[in-house]
This record gives C-alpha cells, structure tokens and sequence, in this order.
C-alpha cells in the first residue's frame, strides 16, 4: 500500500541573520497509513518543525513532503488551506481553547469547519466529557481540558491527527488517559496519529518511533509488538 506520508530529504532551515539554523535535514522516511508513530528526541531536534512541515503550518526549504502521493510542497495556498482543514488535526501541549465557550463549543468549532464532521455528542462521549458538554474550561482539570482539544481535532474527523506534546502538562493517570484515547483512535477508526513527546517511556505504544537529533532522523524504528497505553508508565 502506497505510504500516507513520504517524506526524502527534507530540509527546513531558518535564516537568522548570517546565522543557519538546521531546523530539520535530510528527513527521509515512509510511514504507512493507519501507524501510530511516535517523535522523540531532546529540546531543540527538530520535533515540531517536523510536524509542522507534515501538517502544511511550515514549508521545507528543500526535499519534500508527499501526502497520498502529492507533493505539499507543489500546493497552492488554498490547496493548503484545504488540507490543514479537512486531512489534519493538530493537538498542543496547552490546549488553545477559547475560554468563553463551552466544552460543546469549543468541540463544535472543530466540526463546523469540515463537511462530514463526526457527532459532537458522541465524540464527547468518547472522551468522557458527555457530562461537561455544558462547562467552560476554566471549570475542567488540565487532563479533561486536553480531551477537549482532541475532541475538537477528532470531531473534524481528519486522517491525520498531530499531536506536539498532548501530555505533556499532565501527571500520568491524567496523561495516561488521554493517550488511551489517542490510541483509540488509530486502533478503532484507523486514523494515522503522530504524538511528540520527550518521554521515552511513550515510545512503547508505537507502531514505529522517530528519534531526532540536531535536525536529522538518527533512528527509524518499528515496534513489533506495541504496548496499550494503560501499560505506559513513567
Ligand atoms: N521560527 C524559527 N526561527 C528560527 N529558528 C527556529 C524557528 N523554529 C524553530 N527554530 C529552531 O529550530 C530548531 C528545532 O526546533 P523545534 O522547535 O523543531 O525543536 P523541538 O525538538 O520541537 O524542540 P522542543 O522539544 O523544545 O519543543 C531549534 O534550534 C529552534 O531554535
């Protein structure tokens, strides 16, 4: 099966100045549709500029970057607008909820954005939010704030589902559960999820790991047998 992603060579370098900095060199890699792939490496490796490049926030200055075979980097701005909206779903480490709207809201601003969004009730559900569909964030622990955002990434009902640091603001029953969900997700409904993290212990529950170092892939590793998220613990 054709791979969901492509990526050879990829570069992304910034400019400061006289001052190069190699964000991201010489990514080359296939992941196929359907993996769970987890991003690791130390602060500053090039995690999130991969990620970015892969959802269409970010473009690479050289290689590229094929999407179900389309070069991203050959898009234009409204092919790009279109892909950010309908074929990914991005998750922070700090929720970016909008703090005067509901849990349904918030979640219903996902959905509105797409044609075929899922049910806002029954991704609430899934989340175990059914409850709180009718509180603002500020009435919600970090953990239950951060399955509102990925309620809100998964309403869209996107391909893809990116996620930069999904726990790490939270302790680990919290974490944990929110990576249950994220797991749920690949396994139930077959989405391709990436999840940074500095937490090695995370790297069990993979398809395959990702580890990054100065800007360069240093490791590609698939795991045979990956493990549930309720077994992760650090
Ligand atoms: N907009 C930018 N302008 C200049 N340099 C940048 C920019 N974004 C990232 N960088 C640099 O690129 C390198 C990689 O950054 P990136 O954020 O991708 O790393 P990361 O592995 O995600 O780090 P962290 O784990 O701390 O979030 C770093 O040296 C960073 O300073």
């Amino acid at each position: 099966m054709a791979p969901i992603f492509r990526a050879t060579q990829l570069s992304r370098l910034y400019q400061m100045g006289e001052v190069t900095v190699p964000a991201l060199v010489d990514a080359t890699f296939d992941i196929p549709s359907g993996e769970l792939v987890v991003i690791l490496g130390p602060s500053g490796s090039g995690k999130s500029t991969l990620l970015n490049v892969l959802g269409g926030l970010d473009q690479a200055t050289s290689g590229h970057c094929y999407y179900r075979g389309k070069d991203l980097a050959l898009f234009s701005e409204k092919e790009l607008t279109l892909y950010r909206r309908d074929s990914v779903g991005f998750i922070f480490q700090f929720y970016n909820l909008l703090p005067a709207l509901t849990v349904w809201e918030n979640v219903e601003m996902g959905a509105s954005l797409v044609k075929e969004p899922l049910p806002i009730d029954e991704v609430l559900e899934r989340v175990g939010l059914a409850e709180r569909a009718h509180h603002f964030p500020a009435q919600l622990s970090g953990g239950e704030q951060q399955r509102v955002a990925i309620a809100r990434a998964a309403a869209k009902n996107p391909d893809v589902l990116l996620c930069d640091e999904p726990t790490g603001a939270l302790d680990l029953v919290i974490g944990r559960k929110v990576l249950d969900f994220l797991q749920k997700i690949n396994q139930e409904q077959g989405k391709t999820v990436f999840i940074i993290t500095h937490n090695g212990a995370i790297a069990k529950m993979a398809h395959r790991v990702l580890v990054m170092g100065s800007g360069r892939i240093v490791e590609n590793r698939v795991n045979a047998q990956p493990c549930a998220a309720e077994e992760v613990t650090w």
